[in-house]
């Protein structure tokens, strides 16, 4: 792969100590993070005790970075070093770092401690409230009710150290309620409320700790003061892959690890949209000076989106953009899209587990097809969410691979399920998001409402990272009750199936029914499903209302049946029957549509496609009854003909063309020369008074004696001024190719010359004729052999002009 300008840039920047990459889902940036290991190595390590460090945030990341590179090994050779033999290359996770340090520190104090169970913390925290409540009975937060929410922010405290009261009553809560206008003043500053927590936390530390337990916050913790007393820094370079998710315990941590010299770097490598976690410290917004750096002008950032299509991030940023915390974070960056179409996002609902559990074995079969099982992975909000759906596609013959956080597999030919949390960071070329279902996701965490809208941003970023890990297909599906952050995404963003135009169910509101005239009830749930599909058949396929009847009856031997919608196309001026749809009540099932539909099919020869839905099913069938995959989206000549065609013949220069003018917009006209598509230009168009007709005696030009206009092209005229059209009455010119209706174009002249075709007046009569001039007589001829040629005296005619051109009835 070759990186661009900007990604080659920061993988070669000179290192000069700590500095930023911040960049949008899919840019490189876990790309450039491994690129630079490979430069530093090559530019940047010339002392012996120099060493490199590559900080992950998880397992699976972890081990899906070594995966990557043991791929690349066969062609970059320099790649095996990494994860080998190489002691100056070390790739980890943050947690396991940690954790050795805590087990140093467990080995120096000489006291054994265990991470405790949710059960036991759920337990000290509760005795915790009760003890601290007896100091602070007025404040009311401290009830068993709020032990989750209590929990968090305790959790809070330890994730960034926050060692004396002091400090936490002074400190700005991002992402709580804490005494800003407008919000609730939950955590307000310099509060009885933030000393009692405070409280709590020590409480509750001590209750756990007596029993030889910690939390893992506080775990971190320990391991923190561990390396403050025993290591100075050991690596020269230190990179921080997703480090917006790092809390302040972990970067306080981390810089400790850092040994700064002349040539040392530190390389934060973050975006701020995938901070999916509520004790993550520069995630949520706050400056890099808060852990002790400058970053003016040392960050760098990438915009482009290498990984997904065009529309599958569309439908993903429109998830985040309709969240002002998230477009207001400092750090935030609007992706650039990179030209790569493909499917629009499809998503379905189902209205039982087993709905979808069949629906994802039925696409992943058909998937099979284009992609190895290895290609797709099923994605879920909780971890038995994605248990039980690897069992249940087992049974249905899938073969499902969980991704552990030991030794994961990426090659084996399964289809692999995993957390949104442990997504973060890999990608797949088709992503299932199964149950995005209301309470799931985003969580139901606490019954206030103001602590929940804190909860719900994380959660959305965490749906948006589910999105963007998608390359080529993404499909999202809820099961009861969708989740709200559905709603969010535009429907015109989705699709109901892979292969069809069809934008998912949505309840439309009655006052915004369409076709409602004669509808009897209005309140059946049929209609829901009929309303909808006539929005889409008219938004997202283009068929006009108009074209659309709905019961139309179809006689079906000695029965009628009556189609619950009918769409109408015009062939030949006459309009017919062209889709028939069969509708039902939303998730009642549509086999019996499907058979209704078959036999109008049958019934109704005219008609060409058929589809039948519930809403939540729907299939599309052609007039053979075979299944296929989309309609056909509505096309000019389906319409009803809104021009006045004709063909016009120019004498002038003996062309034809074809001339038509929008009855609706007279002036707006169109010429192609005969049997040509090419519309020809017209610059100018002029205004033609058509004046009455040929035997309606003299014309004039008197404008008050206008019956109408036509437009033509200024260059059809001679003179516009001068220019008049007249209906024609006879049949006497027929073999010049002027017929009885036709339009004749005159320039009004007084002397033409032989062969002219013109309009003379004799005895106050007007006539068209070809004229002829012989020396003081004038013969006027007919073109056609009923008529005998007319012979007169030049004195007793009067030329009133030359026509020019006819345009044919
Ligand atoms: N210059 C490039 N040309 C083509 N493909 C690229 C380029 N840079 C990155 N990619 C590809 O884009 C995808 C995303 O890259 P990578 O995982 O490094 O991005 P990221 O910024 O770390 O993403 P995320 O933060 O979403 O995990 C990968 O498939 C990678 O191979």
């Amino acid at each position: 792969m070759k990186l661009n300008v900007e990604q080659r840039r920061i993988v070669e920047l000179e290192p000069t100590g700590p500095m930023l990459v911040k960049g949008v889902a899919g840019s490189g940036k876990t790309t450039v993070a491994i690129r630079r290991i490979q430069f530093l190595m090559d530019h940047y390590c010339h002392e012996e005790d120099d060493k490199i460090l590559l900080v992950t945030y998880n397992k699976t990341l972890l081990n899906y970075i070594k995966h990557q590179y043991d791929r690349l090994a066969d062609s970059e050779q320099d790649a095996e070093r990494f994860f080998t033999s190489n002691a100056e290359v070390e790739i980890v996770t943050i947690d396991s770092l940690m954790f050795t340090a805590f087990r140093n520190y467990q080995k120096r104090i000489g006291k054994k401690l265990e991470i405790a169970s949710v059960e036991k913390i759920h337990k000290a925290m509760i005795m915790a409230i009760h003890e601290v409540k007896k100091s602070y009975p007025e404040v009311k937060l401290l009830s068993p009710k709020n032990s989750r929410f209590l929990l968090d922010e305790v959790e809070w405290l330890y994730s960034c150290s926050m060692e004396d009261v002091e400090t936490y009553q002074s400190v700005d809560r991002i992402g709580r309620a804490s005494g800003n206008s407008g919000t609730p003043q939950k955590l307000l500053k310099n509060s009885q409320t933030r000393a009692a927590i405070f409280e709590v936390s020590r409480f509750f530390w001590q209750l756990l700790e007596k029993e030889g337990f910690v939390t893992f916050k506080q775990m971190n913790l320990q391991a923190l003061n561990e390396v403050r007393q025993s290591a100075s820094g050991s690596y020269t370079h230190i990179i921080i892959d997703e480090s917006q998710d790092l809390t302040r315990v972990q970067l306080e941590f981390l810089k400790e690890l850092y040994k700064e010299k002349a040539h040392s770097s530190l390389m934060f490598v973050a975006d701020n949209t995938q901070s999916i976690y509520p004790q993550s410290w520069l995630g949520k917004g706050r400056p890099y000076t808060t852990i002790g750096f400058d970053m003016s002008g040392k960050s760098r950032t990438l915009s482009k989106n290498y990984r997904t299509t065009t529309e599958i991030s569309t439908a993903a940023f429109h998830l985040i953009e309709a969240d002002e915390s998230i477009q207001s974070n400092v750090d935030f960056v609007k992706p650039a899209l990179i030209d790569r179409h493909g499917h629009p996002p499809i998503y379905r609902f189902f209205l039982t587990p087993q709905q979808q559990v069949k629906f994802l074995a039925d696409e992943i079969n058909l998937l099979k097809n284009d992609y190895a099982l290895s290609d797709m992975c099923i994605v879920a909000r909780g971890k038995r969410n994605i248990e039980s759906a690897a069992i249940d596609l087992e049974k249905a013959g899938i073969q499902c691979e969980i991704l552990q956080n030991q030794d994961p597999d990426f090659e084996s030919d399964k289809v692999k399920l995993v957390t949104m949390h442990s997504i973060k960071g890999l990608e797949f070329k088709v992503i299932f998001l199964i149950d995005l279902n209301s309470g799931l996701i985003p969580q139901d965490l606490y019954a206030d409402a103001e602590d929940q809208k804190t909860v719900e941003s994380d959660e959305r970023k965490l749906l948006y990272v589910g999105m963007t890990r998608a390359n080529e297909l993404l499909y999202m599906s809820s099961v009861k009750k969708p989740s709200s952050f559905i709603k969010e995404i535009n429907r015109k963003h989705l699709r109901m199936k892979k292969d069809a135009s069809l934008r998912p169910f949505e309840s439309i509101s009655m006052t915004d029914y369409r076709l409602t005239d004669g509808l009897v009830d209005l309140h059946s749930k049929e209609e829901l499903t009929r309303q909808w599909l006539i929005r889409e058949l008219n938004e997202t396929y283009g068929y006009p209302l108009e074209l659309m009847q709905l019961e139309y009856p179809v006689q079906q031997f000695s029965k009628k049946g009556y189609c619950d919608i009918v769409v109408m196309v015009y062939s030949g001026g006459e309009a017919r029957p062209y889709i028939i749809a069969e509708v039902k009540r939303f998730g009642s099932g549509i086999e019996d549509a499907v058979a209704q539909v078959k036999s109008y099919l049958e019934a109704d020869s005219r008609a060409f496609y058929g589809i039948a839905t519930d809403g939540l099913e729907v299939k599309i069938i052609d007039r053979q009854g075979e299944e296929v995959q989309d309609l056909p989206k509505c096309r000019p000549q389906f319409l009803p003909d809104t021009k006045s065609r004709r063909v016009y013949k120019n004498f002038k220069n003996g062309r034809q063309y074809d001339y038509a003018e929008e009855q609706d917009a007279p002036g707006q006209i169109e010429v192609k020369e005969a049997g040509s598509e090419v519309l020809m230009q017209v610059h100018e168009t002029v205004a033609v008074p058509l004046i009455g007709n040929v035997a309606a005696g003299i014309p004039t030009l008197a404008s008050e004696s206008y019956e109408t206009t036509l437009h033509l092209p200024r260059e059809w005229v001679v003179s516009p001024s001068e220019t008049f059209s007249l209906t024609v009455t006879g049949d006497s010119m027929t073999g010049a190719g002027i017929d009885k209706g036709d339009i004749v174009i005159v320039h009004q002249q007084n002397t033409v010359s032989n062969n002219d075709i013109v309009i003379a007046v004799i005895d106050g009569e007007a006539t068209m004729k070809k004229y002829m001039a012989m020396g003081s007589e004038i013969l006027l001829l007919s073109e056609n052999p009923s008529y005998e040629p007319i012979m007169m005296r030049s004195e007793d005619v009067y030329i009133n002009g030359r026509v020019i051109g006819v345009l044919k009835k």
